[in-house]
This record gives structure tokens, C-alpha cells and sequence, in this order.
């Protein structure tokens, strides 16, 4: 019998009640039990969901109440010092919320014995995605144990609903390779200290019952650092031998497996799973390596896309391999956890129809992954219905005729070398920029976006039903608009912003705006703890219609004679946030992007806006995991940033931002994009990222991030001027800038204020000291 599998699944919540239980927790209105009523609720229907979809191996230990790494950190006893822990038993939540989003020296996180102003762990991407985990902060003084088995208590939870699951556990090798130690040294040093807090979690989960049990080891699809194989080696040799009766799935998705597969393919576990949308190529050589008797999962169907499967093109493919190895050790199961998608399309009414039929979240999938596994077992027959209909949608799907769009071909046949190029280099650039803009040294600017306050967002909803007019809305938004530019010029900032008060999302924003996209109403999908995105699906062409956010921008600038600066998302950007079709390459659709944006920067020049700030967070994100692919995607990366901020005069000084990067390996493209100035993120890492620029001797203009904005504390002056002082010790400071690691749109005013005060009164600070 083909075992039909998830590898884990949404944990927000298909209305992110997830989302609304964490707020109002850290606001103080639900208590503990509370919260953790509303996980166990969560975990619940999720199991329901599942087994009513016909899934066999039903995930669980997926769920989180804010990152399944910290969690899996927090359980294995890596808790660095200051954050509340009484070194015995398990993290208490006020622990895990510390670590997570740092500590503000509160009353209630005093009661909890957290040190006041104690900073959240790094946060970062995990792997390609979307979503964020929190890096474990490990040195040779962690004592790793087992403080609480996670992993058998959801065993053991499913277990009294009469559903017995298969816990998800992210693995030593990759859990190290995922964290960073105190000193920089290898964390892969520290897995003899780590194995037996391993060993003791896997003797747990046969106790609780379960039969098997999902190690993830994702870095396997990634290259490799030296002594990683024999870390792999040593570790599931270990971990098979701690619990015999239990049957241990090596999970392994975002990519094949590759020059990795002698590697995986030899440790002793009962199976193996393999992602084939992203690396269909693997799938051969898997099945010559792999021994016989080993259970092979397929991860067929696309856990990272919101795409309908071509379940007869799958079925094909399932039955090759059936062919050869029989359906007796096989799993059929989406390509990853299930995380990255939304949770369902039922409640959507709205979506144009033909593209709802192309559609498949995270529900649905069970049902595509369950028809497979069941058409393997029984043939084609007994799911004849579904497949008519998967071979009608696709068909459909082919002919639609809106998928191309003429003009849009057009332009980009008629792209030129020179329209990706600034017309000077940057040292010409910078001096016609300083003549029109006469800026202080050490200039100081914010992100764009300023406090997304409950008002903002419930005046926003209640246009969108049609409560207030849309005139009301805008008085409303041009009215903190102008409270904002006020407050700023008051202030001392530099360069100032519009706020972005007007914009639900930086990406979808744009998409709303844009011709070639389509918007969920409920399609969530977790990015870091409470906060969710709804990634719009670029599903045909993408063109401009008509000028996007020209308005809001020359109404700001009216306001004030300093400089404000226009702000958009880049291509690169807008392309990764998205669901984005499949029939084209992406490096095509970024193209058509790029040119979208580029007419919204000329229209912003024109207007007389002299800084323009495209914004590129996903820029590193979208890097493939393996270097050998890297190179493609930079130079077209950085082609259609160019492409996008190249219409401009000298004068027209362009921005962009970037946040938790790691800038080393792409620092070379970071200088191909050629934007005047950058922002960073780099108060989280204490100025490491800084480390790139400075030993590529990185051109231009940098702003490195003096606030981490993710956290709700606000550093003082002092901790401000030491970071500055640290980057001006390795940049030149001319070229140096003051700002926060990125918007302000999570935080509060009472955050925002003081810490733009704070970001003033440090420039001001360093200026002194260079003229002294
Ligand atoms: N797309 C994207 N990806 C990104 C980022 C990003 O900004 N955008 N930033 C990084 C991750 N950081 C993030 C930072 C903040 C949020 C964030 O604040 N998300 C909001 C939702 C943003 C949004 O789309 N808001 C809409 C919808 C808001 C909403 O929930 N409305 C309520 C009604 C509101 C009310 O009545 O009070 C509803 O629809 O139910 C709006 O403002 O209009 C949230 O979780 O709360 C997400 C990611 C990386 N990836
Ligand atoms: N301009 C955007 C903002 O300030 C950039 C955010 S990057 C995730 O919110
Ligand atoms: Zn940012």
C-alpha cells in the first residue's frame, strides 16, 4: 500500500488564529493556558484536516507557537544566559518570547527573571523561503538535554485522538548547521555534545508510540561545508541505534540531492524523501543508489506553489517508479511542509474562476497527494473523476489567451545594454547627487514604512467593505502622511519618508496595481511568529497600467522642502513574494516587472522626486542554495534592478534596502545593481554583515541598520553611537548613512519616536567628532 504523507503543515491557522492568540497574549489579555488552548485547538484540526484528506502519515511537532527552530533549540537546552531560564527545567513561554523578540526590561519579564534589554536571537531566512527562523546561539558551554520531549508529546496528543502521527524533528546536522556559536567556530563541533539530548528525544517518541518518526535534514540539498559527511555519518548511526523498533524518514527538500546523494543514501534509516519539483533530475540516480527495502517518499506535489498538480503527468512518473521498485515501500507526499502555502481555497469567492481552477493550498494538496497515492494502489479508475477534472484545468490552463499579452512582448524585445546602465559611474553620480541635494555627513533617513496602527489597518478594512468612501480613506492616510513628514522635519531627519501608511504590503501593493495579478482573501501564509504574508499570484503578463504611488509621493514631498524619497519594491522583490507561474522562466517574468518599475521611477523623477528607493529584501533570498547555480540568477537579478533604476538622470539619487542577508557570498552583485546607496540589516548580526562591504571595498553609499526594528526594544544613543563608530571605523564615512535595519511598520509610535530621536542625536554625535 502506497502511504500517502505530509511533512507539515500550516500552523497559523486558516482565519491565523495563531496570529490573533499571540497578539493579544503579549498585549496581556490571554493568559498562558490560553494560549496554548488555542495551539493544542490549532494541532487539532490540523490533524482532522489531514486524516480527512486521506493522508496516511499525518505530521505533527510541525506546529509552533513561534518558530520550530527556537522551539527545537529551547527543547534541546540551547538557552544562552540572561533570557529567564532556571537552567533545569523546560523554557517558560516568557523565555521563548524573549529569545524570540528580545526583552524590554518589563515588570513581567523581570517577575519571569529576564534580564532588562536582552536582544532577540538573529533572525533569518530559512533556506529560499519566505519564512524566518531564529538563528540558536550555541558555544562550547551549552549543555545540550533534553528539557522537554515536544516530539512525544504531540506523538502522545495525537495518540488520544486516535491518531497516531509521524513528529517532524529538524536534524542534528542541519540544526548546526542552521545555528551560529558565540565564537564563530564550527558548530558542527558541538554534535557529540549534542547526540544524546537526540538520542533521548527518539527514545521518547517510540515510548509515546509512533511508528515512525521525520528527521528533516535540508542542508543535504545544499553544498556541503568539510566534515559535514562525517557529521552525517556518525549522527544516524547514532540515532538509529537509540530508539530500534522506530522507523526514521530522512527528509530532504528545496532541492535534489545531487553529489549529497552517496551521502544520504547510506545512513541507516528506514527511508528517504525526496523533493521532485525542484529536483525532478534526482530522481534516477536515487533509485539506482538506494538500497532495497528502503522506503522512497516522492514529494511530488509542490509544497512551495499554489499551483494545481498535473496529477496524470505525476501519475506517470509515480508508476515509473512503482515499475521498478513496487508500491510496497512507497510514500507519495508533497515536496516539503506544507508551511509555505495557504491553507485552503474553500473560502474563496472572489478569485476569477478559471484561475481557481488552477489553484491547490495546502488542503487541497492532501486531496491531490492522497489521489495519487490511492491511483498507484488501485489504478487510474479509482480516481477517474479527479483526473478528468486535473486534465480539463490543465487544458484550459494552456489555451487561456490572457496568459500573454502583446505590448508586453514588445517591450521587452525592445530592451537595450545601455537601458540597464546608469548613464555615469557613481563617483560623477554622487557629485551632481550632493550639488542638488546638499546633504550633512552622516545622513540620516528611516526605511519607509511608519507604525501600521490598529486604526490604519481597521480604516483600510473598512473601505475595503465599504464603511467609509475611499475620499475618507485618503483624507485619512494623506492626514498621518502629514503628521508624519511634520514629526520627522521636527525631528532633525534628513531624508524623510511618506510613511507608506497607504499600503497594505509592500509587495502586494504594487501587484494590486499591477496587470498580470491575482490576490487571495485569506491566503496567509506565516512569515516570522504572528506576522503573516498573502503573497499575491502573478499568473499571466505583468504591466503598468497607470502610475502607482506618484501621487502619494508628490503629495508628501509638497509638504516639505527637504527631500523625500519615492518608494518602491524592486523586481527581484516583487517576483520572489509572489506565487509566480511556471510557464515562462522567472528571470522573464522579473524582466516584465523590472520595466514596470522602471516607468514608476521615471514617473517620480519627472515629478520632481530626487531620491528614489527601490527596495530589494528578497534580493539574497532568491539566491539558489547550490553555488553552481548562483551566477544565472545574480547577473539577472541584478540586471533587472538595473534595468528597473536606470531610466534616471545623474542627479536622481536611487536607493535600495535589504534586510537579514548574508551579504558575503552575493557582495560582487550587490555592487552590479550599482544603487547609489544601500541599506542593511545589521544591528542583529553587531555589525558583522558589515564584514562583505568592507573587504570588497563596496563603491558606494551604505547605510548599515543602527536599530533592529524586528525587536520591540529601543537601543539608547550609546549603543547607537558604538555600532556607527564601528562601521565608520571600516567604511569611509562620507559614504556612510544613519538608519534603522528596515521599516518601522511592525512597531509602535512609542517605539518609533524615541529610537528616530535616538538615530538623530547619534549622527549628530559622530558629526562632531569628525569635525574635532
Ligand atoms: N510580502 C512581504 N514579505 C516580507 C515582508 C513584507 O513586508 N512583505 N517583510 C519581511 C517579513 N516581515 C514582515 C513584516 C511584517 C508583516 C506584517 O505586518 N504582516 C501583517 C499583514 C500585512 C497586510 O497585508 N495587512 C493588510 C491586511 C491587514 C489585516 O489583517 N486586516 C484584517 C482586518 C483589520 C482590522 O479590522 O483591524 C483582516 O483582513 O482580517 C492591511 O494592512 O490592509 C500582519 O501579519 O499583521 C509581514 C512580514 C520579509 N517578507
Ligand atoms: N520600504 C519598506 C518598509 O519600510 C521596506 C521593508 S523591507 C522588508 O517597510
Ligand atoms: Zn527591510
Amino acid at each position: 500500500m502506497t502511504i500517502a504523507a505530509t511533512l507539515g503543515y500550516p500552523r497559523i491557522g486558516p482565519r491565523r488564529e495563531l496570529k490573533t492568540a499571540l497578539e493579544a497574549h503579549w498585549a496581556g489579555t490571554l493568559d498562558e493556558p490560553g494560549l496554548l488552548a488555542a495551539g493544542a485547538m490549532l494541532r487539532a484540526r490540523a490533524r482532522v484536516t489531514q486524516r480527512a484528506n486521506g493522508i496516511g502519515h499525518v505530521a505533527s511537532a510541525d506546529f509552533a507557537l513561534y518558530d520550530h527552530v527556537l522551539e527545537t533549540a529551547t527543547a534541546l537546552g540551547a538557552i544562552p544566559d540572561g533570557y529567564g531560564w532556571d537552567g533545569q527545567g523546560p523554557a517558560s513561554l516568557a523565555t521563548l518570547f524573549a529569545l524570540a523578540r528580545g526583552a524590554r526590561g518589563t515588570e513581567a519579564e523581570r517577575a519571569a527573571g529576564i534580564a532588562a534589554d536582552v536582544p532577540a536571537l538573529e533572525m533569518t531566512k530559512w533556506f529560499d523561503t519566505n519564512y524566518h527562523y531564529l538563528v540558536p546561539r550555541l558555544s562550547a558551554a551549552t549543555r545540550f538535554r533534553l528539557l522537554h520531549n515536544r516530539w512525544a508529546d504531540a506523538v502522545a496528543e495525537g495518540l488520544a485522538e486516535q491518531c497516531r502521527t509521524r513528529p517532524v524533528l529538524l536534524g542534528p546536522v542541519s540544526f548546526l548547521l542552521l545555528s551560529k556559536t558565540e565564537d564563530g567556530s564550527n558548530p558542527l563541533a558541538l554534535l557529540p555534545a549534542l547526540l544524546p539530548a537526540y538520542e533521548a528525544a527518539l527514545r521518547g517518541i517510540a515510548e509515546a508510540g509512533a511508528a515512525w518518526v521525520q528527521i528533516d535534514e535540508p542542508c543535504l540539498v545544499t553544498d556541503l561545508p568539510a566534515g559535514a559527511a562525517e557529521a552525517y555519518a556518525t549522527a544516524f548511526r547514532r540515532l538509529a541505534d537509540a530508539a530500534p523498533g522506530l522507523r526514521l524518514l530522512l527528509a530532504t527538500y528545496f532541492g535534489g540531492l545531487r553529489d549529497n546523494l552517496p551521502i544520504a543514501a547510506a545512513l541507516p534509516v528506514a527511508g528517504l524523501h525526496l523533493d521532485l519539483t525542484r529536483g525532478r533530475d534526482g530522481l534516477e540516480p536515487a533509485l539506482d543508489a538506494l538500497p532495497a527495502g528502503h522506503f522512497l517518499s516522492l514529494g511530488v506535489v509542490d509544497g512551495r506553489n499554489v499551483w494545481r498538480n498535473d496529477l496524470r503527468a505525476t501519475l506517470a512518473t509515480l508508476r515509473g517508479v512503482a515499475e521498478r521498485r513496487g508500491t510496497r515501500n512507497l510514500m507519495v507526499a508533497p515536496s516539503c511542509s506544507l508551511l509555505h502555502v495557504p491553507h485552503s481555497l474553500a473560502r474563496e469567492d472572489a478569485l476569477d474562476p478559471a484561475l481557481k481552477r488552477r489553484l491547490a493550498f495546502a488542503e487541497e494538496k492532501l486531496a491531490e497527494v492522497s489521489a495519487l497515492a490511492r491511483a498507484l494502489d488501485e489504478g487510474e479508475g479509482a480516481i477517474a473523476a479527479t483526473l478528468a477534472e486535473s486534465d480539463r484545468a490543465m487544458a484550459e490552463w494552456r489555451a487561456d489567451p490572457r496568459l500573454r499579452d502583446a505590448t508586453v512582448a514588445a517591450a521587452l524585445a525592445a530592451v537595450t545594454p545601455r537601458m540597464a546602465q546608469r548613464i555615469s559611474a557613481y563617483p560623477q553620480r554622487a557629485v551632481a547627487q550632493q550639488q542638488r541635494l546638499n546633504l550633512p555627513r552622516f545622513p540620516v533617513t528611516s526605511i519607509g514604512s511608519f507604525p501600521q496602527t490598529a486604526e490604519v489597518r481597521k480604516a483600510r478594512a473598512a473601505a475595503a467593505r465599504g464603511e467609509i468612501t475611499a475620499e475618507a480613506y485618503d483624507t485619512r492616510m494623506k492626514d498621518l502622511t502629514a503628521e508624519a513628514i511634520a514629526w520627522q522635519e521636527a525631528e532633525g531627519v534628513d531624508v524623510l519618508v511618506h510613511g507608506e501608511f497607504e499600503r497594505n504590503d509592500m509587495v502586494k501593493y504594487f501587484g494590486e496595481r499591477l496587470a498580470g495579478y491575482a490576490f487571495t482573501k485569506h491566503g496567509w501564509v506565516q512569515s516570522y511568529g504572528s506576522r503573516c504574508v498573502a503573497p499575491p499570484i502573478i499568473w499571466a503578463d505583468v504591466s503598468r497600467p497607470e502610475p502607482m504611488t506618484v501621487d502619494w509621493a508628490s503629495y508628501a514631498q509638497s509638504l516639505t522642502t527637504k527631500p523625500v524619497k519615492g518608494m518602491l519594491t524592486g523586481p527581484v522583490t516583487m517576483l520572489f513574494w509572489a506565487f509566480v507561474r511556471e510557464d515562462i522562466p522567472r528571470a522573464e517574468v522579473c524582466a516584465q516587472i523590472a520595466l514596470a518599475i522602471r516607468d514608476e521611477v521615471c514617473d517620480l523623477e519627472r515629478a520632481g522626486i530626487a531620491i528614489i528607493q527601490i527596495d530589494e529584501p528578497a534580493f539574497r533570498e532568491g539566491l539558489p542554495l547550490r553555488r553552481a547555480d548562483q551566477p544565472a540568477y545574480l547577473d539577472w537579478a541584478a540586471r533587472c534592478f538595473r534595468l528597473s533604476a536606470s531610466g534616471v538622470a545623474d542627479a536622481t539619487q536611487i536607493h535600495t534596502h535589504m534586510c537579514y542577508a548574508e551579504f558575503n557570498d552575493i557582495i560582487g552583485a550587490i555592487a552590479a545593481m550599482d544603487a547609489d546607496v544601500i541599506s542593511i540589516e545589521t544591528a542583529r548580526s553587531r555589525m558583522e554583515l558589515l564584514n562583505a562591504f568592507t573587504q570588497f571595498n563596496y563603491p558606494n553609499a551604505i547605510g548599515p541598520g543602527l536599530w533592529d526594528i524586528h525587536s520591540p526594544r529601543v537601543p539608547g544613543v550609546e549603543e547607537m553611537v558604538g555600532l556607527l563608530r564601528q562601521a565608520a571605523a571600516a567604511l569611509p564615512s562620507e559614504r556612510l548613512w544613519v538608519n534603522p535595519d528596515c521599516g518601522c511598520k511592525t512597531r509602535g509610535w512609542a517605539e518609533v519616536k524615541p529610537a528616530m530621536a535616538n538615530l538623530v542625536t547619534t549622527a549628530r554625535r559622530l558629526r562632531a567628532e569628525a569635525v574635532a
